[in-house]
């Protein structure tokens, strides 16, 4: 019998909407930053199923792929060395190539039309199945903010459980992306070509990722400032299993709520490696607050703790940024 891998994060159920619950995920994410949830509503074969959508898409040719070729919605297709998520030390962009979803409707799911290839045609089953897809990570990245929020004590007169839900509505425009990313194994890379996905943080409130068994790479600079690889893990819960779920989700903090809570919440930086010589594909939801939201600090008695003295003192909203200037900022960087 092989071990386990060593799992670096905790797995947190999110099923109850909670006190207990909300402290589990409050210090997972004030730690390491990183969480795998259980207790979600994606079944395996959902999943799956889009694993598989992803990889026909990745498969046509080349110059399909280009015709959407990434938008100033942050739609469309980017292609392998163009985007670099460490610009500092990367002399060429990350092998890989990924298409994202974006501008959604989360209360119908639809997402912008004008960018999708064949595959996803506005109106086609697929298109549909993305449009479900979409309001699932929704719902489930909701759910994670709304424990957050009861982590974080945050008054019912300022908003309580509700606070950062309402700053990603359902009817919000915001820069959300849902994002099919395909890494080529090792034997289709340049000689000494190691890592995948230079070391980054994300740029929105909280990412969600499903990634497959067999398909590892990624890695997390932990808090004793070690590379840690975070393995594909099956649900502890047998019921779970039975009941067809997916596996656990490995859950993020990004930038915009480390911003937003004094760094409370930690935006871990992470990365991905080629492990081994298979193909990897990830499928990962980057959940923004609302365009116009600033990332002023929350009303929270934890995240005023955490403050300088003085640190807030003569501030006015403007001086804040945006949530989707923040995201602009971003990007700039990435594809320069
Ligand atoms: O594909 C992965 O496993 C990680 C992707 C990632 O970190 C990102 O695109 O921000
Ligand atoms: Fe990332």
């Amino acid at each position: 019998m092989t071990a386990a891998k060593e799992n670096p994060l905790k797995v947190v159920d999110v099923a109850n909407l909670d006190a207990k619950t909300a402290d589990q995920i409050l210090e997972g994410f004030a730690t390491q930053g990183f969480l795998f949830v259980d207790g979600h509503d994606f079944t395996q074969e959902e999943v799956d199923h889009f694993f598989e959508l992803s990889k026909q898409y990745f498969a046509l040719p080349q110059e399909v792929k280009d015709k959407q070729a990434i938008d100033a919605d942050n739609c469309g297709y980017t292609s392998f060395h163009q985007e670099k998520l460490d610009p500092k030390l990367q002399l060429r962009g990350d092998p890989k190539e990924a298409f994202n979803f974006g501008l959604f409707n989360f209360i119908t799911g639809d997402c912008k039309k004008e960018q999708l290839p064949e595959l996803f045609a506005y109106g086609s089953e697929n298109y549909k199945f993305i449009n479900k897809m979409s309001k699932k990570y929704f719902e489930l990245g909701s759910r994670i903010l709304n424990l957050l929020a009861i982590g974080l004590k945050i008054d019912e007169n300022e908003g309580g459980v509700n606070w950062f839900s309402d700053r990603h509505r359902t009817e919000g425009t915001s820069m959300t992306t849902m994002r099919v990313l395909h890494y080529p194994p090792s034997s289709k890379l340049d000689g000494d070509q190691v890592i995948r996905a230079g070391a980054h943080t994300d740029y929105g409130a909280i990412t969600l990722l499903f990634q497959q068994k067999g398909q590892e790479g990624l890695e997390l600079f932990d808090t004793t400032e070690n590379w840690k690889p975070i393995p594909y893990v099956e649900s502890a819960n047998a019921e779970y299993r039975a009941q067809g779920k997916a596996a656990p989700i490995v859950v993020n903090i990004a930038d915009q709520l480390s911003f937003w809570t004094n760094k409370v919440l930690k935006s871990t930086p992470h990365r991905v490696l080629v492990p081994n010589d298979v193909d990897r594909y990830s499928i990962v939801f980057f959940f923004h607050a609302d365009n116009d939201v600033r990332l002023t600090p929350i009303p929270s008695p934890i995240v005023k703790a955490a403050a300088q003295p003085g640190q807030y003192d003569n501030k006015k909203p403007e001086d804040y940024i945006t949530s989707k200037e923040y995201l602009l900022k971003r990007l700039k960087d990435t594809y320069a």
